[in-house]
């Protein structure tokens, strides 16, 4: 998988070289490519904003380094073509569904805006050769789109094949497809048995893997129900048995 990012702020990818997402790159399995934007200015200040037609306050990304950036970073004669995710506070919200899709993409470009965010006119031009996202990561206001483009390449890079190691441990997330979709994951332990006092549930030590899955099923339930009510609304009640709904 390629991954490219566009940015003024390139030092913010650093951490892409550390852990999993460091292994995965030198396994061969990520492609990461981080472009700094100002390398498409041309004047003496590499100036890569001005202010906002129409007034208000901050000002906003010019178009012309961005749409040489992305000429130059996906150009129109390449054999593929990427998709553009760009991350603004607008954007569609980013979910654990869309992370798993852009997992299955071989190309992703990410456009990491700053100040009041990108002139109009990039987006529009570069959907005439490429697909454009634009992705929310909440309802907060971040100064750019750089810690969110991390954040999901975090949540796309562990759903490549082959990036963690123990695959299992995808398949129990939070929002992942199938049984869990929509409920939130239960507690973890591991040991000392007793710690502080504290035991570890004795479910867990009992070697019994119905009542263990049982047991996970029904905190994964009294959490949800405590932390996002909302999310049990999502759940099929076909996917409910009678024990969930004394949980
Ligand atoms: C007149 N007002 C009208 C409202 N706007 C709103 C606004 C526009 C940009 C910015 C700063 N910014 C620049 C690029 C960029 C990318 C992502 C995000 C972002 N924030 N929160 C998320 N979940 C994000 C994500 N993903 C923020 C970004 C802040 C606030 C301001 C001007």
């Amino acid at each position: 998988m390629r991954l490219d990012i566009i940015t003024i702020f390139p030092e913010y990818f650093a951490p892409l070289e550390v852990s999993l997402l460091g292994k995965a790159r030198r396994a061969g399995l990520l492609d990461v490519s981080v472009h700094d934007l100002r390398s498409w200015t041309h004047d003496r200040h590499r100036t890569v904003d001005d202010t906002p037609y129409g007034g208000g306050p901050g000002m906003v990304m010019k178009p012309e380094p961005w749409g040489e950036a992305l000429d130059a970073v996906a150009p129109p004669t390449a054999e593929a073509t990427p998709r553009l995710v760009v991350p603004t506070p607008s954007g569609r919200p980013f979910t654990q569904a869309m992370a798993a899709e852009y997992a299955a993409r071989p190309w992703l470009v990410f456009a990491c805006g700053r100040y009041e965010g990108i002139d109009r006119r990039v987006y529009d031009e570069a959907a005439t050769r490429m697909p454009v996202d634009e992705v929310s990561l909440g309802d907060f206001v971040l100064a750019g789109g750089e810690v969110a483009v991390l954040v999901m390449i975090e949540a796309i890079s562990r759903l490549v094949p082959g990036v963690l190691g123990n695959r299992e441990s995808v398949t129990d997330d939070s929002f992942a497809p199938g049984a869990m979709e929509s409920l939130l994951e239960g507690p973890v332990y591991t040991k000392p048995p007793v710690w502080r006092e504290r035991a570890v549930p004795d479910v867990l030590l009992s070697g019994h893997h119905g009542a263990i899955a049982r047991w996970r099923r029904d905190e994964a339930l009294r959490r949800t129900a405590a932390h996002r009510p909302e999310l049990l609304a999502r759940l099929d009640p076909a996917a409910l048995d009678k024990h969930d709904r004394k949980v």
